[in-house]
């Protein structure tokens, strides 16, 4: 049944959102983690849930680098899920699961109506080597709780949404609640390699089994922001509806070794480097006003001064001021044009020999207003010297546009289920910054949601992948009633689902 809801904002404006809600989401307001413990619709952090992620956290599932992981760990992170989960891995008959390639984990929940299209949830096992172990509050292996956070790899990316999912998914079924939508888990053990051994072999077993399409597909991304944006007060829930396309290049210069006593006037080390000195000097140029950023911005208005809603509401004539304010930090500047980053530079074979080669790789995340060949076409003009060999190691387009309007299911069941964890928050829509294993499963939904719901500050993003990956003890019980609200609002079958159909697709 559709009912207009009326979800009051903590700040001047009301959002009058149309959602489709049953019986058992309006019976109820909407909740925080702080509810009541005893309701069913809420599931407590206890003592038990709380180990269970410290322990996860314990385990050193580590990828380095394509093919180069730990396996072991892996392993062992999988047996440790297989038994801390009874309901989901033994007693409930709903449920079917299965190791694939020994390593990653797909799960099936029968839901009891059929003409329902399932849903993906998605999130990754492994995480990323630690390093400035010195500079750690807390070992990044150990899950300790300091002063409200837990701490340790993993607990931002991307063990916080596997739990999360998991601990969701048990307490529904040990509260013998039946979903009525069937719904996938994937859980990947390669993410952070981008490889081809797990989310990906997982995708192909699901066509093998004849699954053509989801309804929408979540996976870890984009965040609730708060204080980050600037001038923007507030929790802003920022989901990913696109995700940015990906190109590594190796520019690399060769020239005849030689003795440095008698040196040529340039070396291939000096021509390299002002290569790179011109790519970061002239960065690509700002898409501002051109997709869904636009869209992100304009979502942003209930938040905003007045001064601030006349800028966003005429981009097109505070472009070049917006974009400049923008590009100040490194979080915003990433929303609005492709970055390029230099990451690696090799050159040299010993103090007195001219060196015969200079390589170096940068990774640019696209925009998705731009493609693979405007990039690269763009560095060649800028670097502007034949003797810099450009080659293209991999890339990968930026992703087609989910729907994210009043009619689009997936979009509303999330939006929905923020705003019941963050009353007063604005969810907006946004371009996923970074990139994850979703890829493979591009053919399944044009409805692909990249969203985390993990509560940032200023300092935060900072921790991805970084020094100090923590999160609040109030936040990972945020994110278990997230998926659970998650789950339960995909069971809503009032809306008919509306796809805007993507050109790219
Ligand atoms: C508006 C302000 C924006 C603030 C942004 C703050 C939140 C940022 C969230 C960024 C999440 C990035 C997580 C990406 C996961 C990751 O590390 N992936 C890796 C590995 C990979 C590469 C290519 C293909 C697949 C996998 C990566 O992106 O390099
Ligand atoms: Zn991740
Ligand atoms: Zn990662």
């Amino acid at each position: 049944m559709l009912r207009m809801v009326r979800l009051t904002l903590t700040e001047d404006v009301e959002a009058v959102v149309l959602i489709v809600r049953t019986v058992h989401l309006s019976q109820r307001p909407a909740q925080t983690s702080q509810c009541r413990q005893t309701d069913s619709d809420f599931i407590p952090l206890n003592e038990e849930r709380l180990q269970r992620f410290q322990k996860a956290l314990g385990f050193e599932s580590v990828s380095r680098d394509s093919g180069d992981s730990n396996t072991d760990e892996i392993f062992k992170f999988g047996e440790f899920i297989i038994a801390s989960f009874p309901h989901i891995h033994r007693h409930s008959p709903l449920v079917t699961w299965e190791r694939v390639n020994n390593l990653s984990l797909l799960y099936h929940i029968q839901g009891n109506d059929p003409s329902l299209k399932p849903y993906l949830l998605m999130a990754h096992i492994d995480v990323v080597p630690v390093t400035n172990l010195d500079q750690w509050d807390a070992p990044p292996f150990s899950g300790e709780v300091k002063d409200g956070f837990i701490y340790g790899r993993g607990t931002i990316d991307d063990k916080n949404n596997v739990m999360g999912i998991l601990e969701a998914t048990e307490f529904m079924l040990s509260s013998n609640i039946k979903p009525k939508r069937s719904f996938y888990i994937s859980f990947g053990h390669d993410e952070e390699t981008r490889g081809n051994a797990g989310a990906s072999q997982v995708a192909n077993l699901l066509r093998q089994k004849g699954v053509k399409e989801v309804e929408f597909i979540v996976d870890e991304g984009m965040t609730v922001l708060e204080g980050i944006i600037d001038g923007v007060a507030g929790p802003v829930a920022s989901v990913g509806v696109t995700e940015k396309g990906i190109v590594l290049l190796n520019l690399s210069v060769e020239l005849p070794p030689g003795h440095s006593s008698m040196p040529p006037r340039e070396t291939a080390i000096g021509i390299l480097a002002r290569a790179v000195l011109r790519l970061e000097e002239n960065p690509h140029p700002s898409m501002l006003g051109a997709g869904v950023e636009t869209d992100m911005f304009e979502s942003l208005v209930p938040k905003m001064s007045y001064l601030q809603r006349v800028v966003i509401s005429n981009i097109w004539l505070f472009r070049y001021p917006l974009s400049w304010l923008l590009s100040r930090k490194p979080s915003t500047n990433a929303v609005i044009r492709t970055v390029t980053a230099v990451t690696i530079f090799n050159s040299g074979v010993k103090f007195n020999m001219i060196p015969p080669l200079a390589e170096a790789k940068v990774n640019h995340r696209v925009h998705p207003s731009q493609t693979i060949q405007e990039v690269v076409d763009y560095d060649r003009a800028v670097i502007n010297d034949p003797r810099v060999k450009i080659e293209v190691v991999y890339s990968m387009e930026p992703h087609p546009v989910a729907g994210h309007g009043e009619s689009d299911f997936g979009y509303q069941v999330l939006r929905t289920s923020v705003r019941q964890i963050w009353p007063e928050a604005v969810v907006v829509p946004a371009i996923m910054v970074g990139n994850t294993d979703t890829f493979n499963f591009l053919n399944f939904s044009t409805n692909v949601y990249r969203f985390s719901p993990t509560h940032m500050f200023p300092g935060d993003p900072e921790r991805f992948h970084g020094i100090n990956e923590r999160m609040s003890v109030k936040n990972y019980e945020q994110v278990i009633n997230f998926f659970y609200h998650l789950i339960r609002n995909a069971d809503q079958a009032g809306l008919s689902p509306v796809h805007s159909a993507h050109p790219d697709l």
